[in-house]
């Protein structure tokens, strides 16, 4: 039986007098992995920092890993939610290395101290390194890394510590064709697994959905426009939808790509 990892009822974000999210309802189970479209502006990264439990509603209730925000202690919830956004990334500094940045997230976790990391840490961080391709880097400067590098060690970094719910915040942005498949690529081994938590992406491009992605969010001024499986949410009248254009979908292997029909 799947698990709700993520609900969100009857959910509105207002600031400054605007209306960001409009009474959204939304449920994610653990064996379901989203990816959520929208324009610029469409409440897209508002959405995903209230499943990081870093932002409350201003009306409606959103439950966490079961616990609802606002009645929970966010300190206890946030060490089972991996989040990897370019925001989080400038946070690590340039001169640590790789396998630092990535085993600091689990010292973050656990509170420990650097004299206490464990040799299993270790060991699990260079597993984890190696699977996003980061196998031989552990050693390197995360700022002497390439962009496509440092995505997949923010990647890293938010699995290391196991977590029941990833969230990724565009993981392709700014890539390039080549560091972009390599990343979806990977993302769509991980996707595919048992093992792995409920994830939800936020993207721009339909191109970087990976395979074994089931799910589609699309968003528009702050309204849900289509929320479900990828057969019916996720086709070329929601798009069109979605971004007010004309716009033709087409799949291929478990891949989509998008463009305007005008
Ligand atoms: N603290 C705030 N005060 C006022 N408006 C805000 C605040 N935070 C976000 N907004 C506005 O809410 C809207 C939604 O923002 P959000 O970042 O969630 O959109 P998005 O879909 O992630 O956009 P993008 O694709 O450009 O990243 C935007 O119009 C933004 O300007």
């Amino acid at each position: 039986m799947a698990s709700t990892v993520l609900q969100f009822d009857d959910v509105s974000v207002v600031r400054d007098g605007s209306t960001i999210l409009d009474s959204i309802d939304w449920t994610v189970t653990d064996d379901q992995r989203w990816a959520v479209l929208g324009p610029n502006g469409a409440g897209k990264t508002t959405l995903l920092q209230m499943a990081a439990a870093a932002m409350h509603p201003s009306s409606g209730t959103v439950h966490v890993l079961g616990e609802q925000l606002g009645k929970v202690d966010v300190f206890e919830l946030r060490p089972m939610i991996g989040f990897a956004s370019t925001t989080m990334a400038r946070r690590i500094p340039a001169n640590e290395t790789v396998l630092d940045s990535v085993l600091t997230a689990a010292y973050s976790v656990t509170g420990r101290w650097r004299e206490e990391y464990e040799t299993i840490d270790e060991r699990r961080a260079n597993r984890v390194l190696s699977e996003w391709g980061l196998e031989g880097f552990a050693d390197r400067r995360f700022g002497s890394l390439s962009d496509g590098e440092q995505k997949r060690v923010q990647i890293a970094r938010a699995v290391m510590t196991d977590p029941e719910l990833l969230l990724l915040d565009e993981p392709a942005a700014s890539l390039d064709l080549g560091a972009r498949e390599e990343l979806v690529g990977l993302l769509g081994g991980y996707a595919a697994s048992q093992a792995s938590p409920a994830i939800v992406m936020v993207t721009h491009h339909v191109e970087e959905i990976p395979t074994g992605f089931t799910h589609a969010l699309l968003l528009a001024a702050g309204k849900i426009v289509a929320a479900g499986p990828f057969a019916e949410a996720l086709t070329s009248e929601t798009l069109t939808e979605t971004f007010g254009l004309p716009i033709e979908l087409t799949e291929q292997n478990g891949r989509f790509s998008a463009r305007a029909t005008r």
